[in-house]
């Protein structure tokens, strides 16, 4: 009996080296990912997909985990609970992003015959002037690993709340300031950053969705492992 088990134990370990299953990788010191500390979080990694301004899943988006900075989770995990009591959520649109992915924004900004997400994320704008305006940062706080793109979701509903905008639509309408939404959004919008603030984010006028932690603890560094 004992030499059975022991046979059943051995061919398990072989089994589990040489299995075929997607192994999550290992990331650098520091960094986590998120979902382990956050289970009820709902993740719509946008770079992951074609819904985003490029039209097309972006470089180093290789699967649809979220990570981030395990500082910058720990402040997020309170983000969530803080919500809970106002029955509302976090849905998140991308956190860490490999720098070879912001590279990519900057060839996709000079490609002016390649507009196919323009109607929905920047029918106002022309696209190789998206970094001056400040919608896109060839030096990104995402890159560091504790900057991140999120709106609130009702929990009984899992509907996104109205901010007046969808994420990333490159346009004044965006700004967390504009005067061109309703009270409803502008108040949507309040709640977000007030939540974020109070757990140690900061705001991005240009851009009501990024968020990044003030304290964080990559400050100068721009990392580029894929995100798998
Ligand atoms: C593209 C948008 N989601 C974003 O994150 N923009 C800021 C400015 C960035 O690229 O860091
Ligand atoms: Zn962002």
């Amino acid at each position: 009996m004992k030499k059975r088990i022991s046979i059943a134990f051995f061919i398990e370990i072989i089994f589990s080296l040489f299995s075929c299953k997607p192994q999550k990788n290992k990331l650098p010191k520091g960094f986590v990912y998120v979902e382990k500390y956050i289970p009820d979080l709902i993740v719509d990694l946008r770079y992951f997909s074609s819904n985003n301004f490029t039209g097309r899943p972006v470089e180093g988006y290789e699967s649809s985990v979220l990570i981030l900075s395990y500082k910058a989770t720990l402040a997020l995990k309170n983000v969530q609970e803080q919500l809970k009591n106002k029955g509302l959520g976090l849905k998140v649109f991308d956190a860490y992003r490999p720098q070879r992915a912001v590279n990519s924004f900057e060839v996709w900004s000079k490609k002016s015959e390649d507009v196919i997400a323009k109607k929905e994320f920047y029918p106002n704008v022309n696209k190789r002037d998206v970094f001056a305006l400040n919608y896109l940062a060839l030096k990104s706080g995402h890159t560091r690993g504790s900057t991140i793109d999120l709106t609130l979701v009702n929990l009984k509903t899992g509907q996104e709340l109205d901010r007046g905008s969808p994420f990333d639509f490159f346009g004044s309408i965006s700004y967390y300031d504009t005067l061109q939404i309703n009270a409803l959004q502008k108040n949507n919008r309040k709640i977000l950053k007030e939540v974020m603030l109070d757990n140690h984010f900061k705001e991005y006028p240009e851009e009501w969705w990024h968020f990044t932690l003030i304290d964080e603890p990559f400050p100068e560094t721009y990392f580029d492992f894929p995100i798998k």
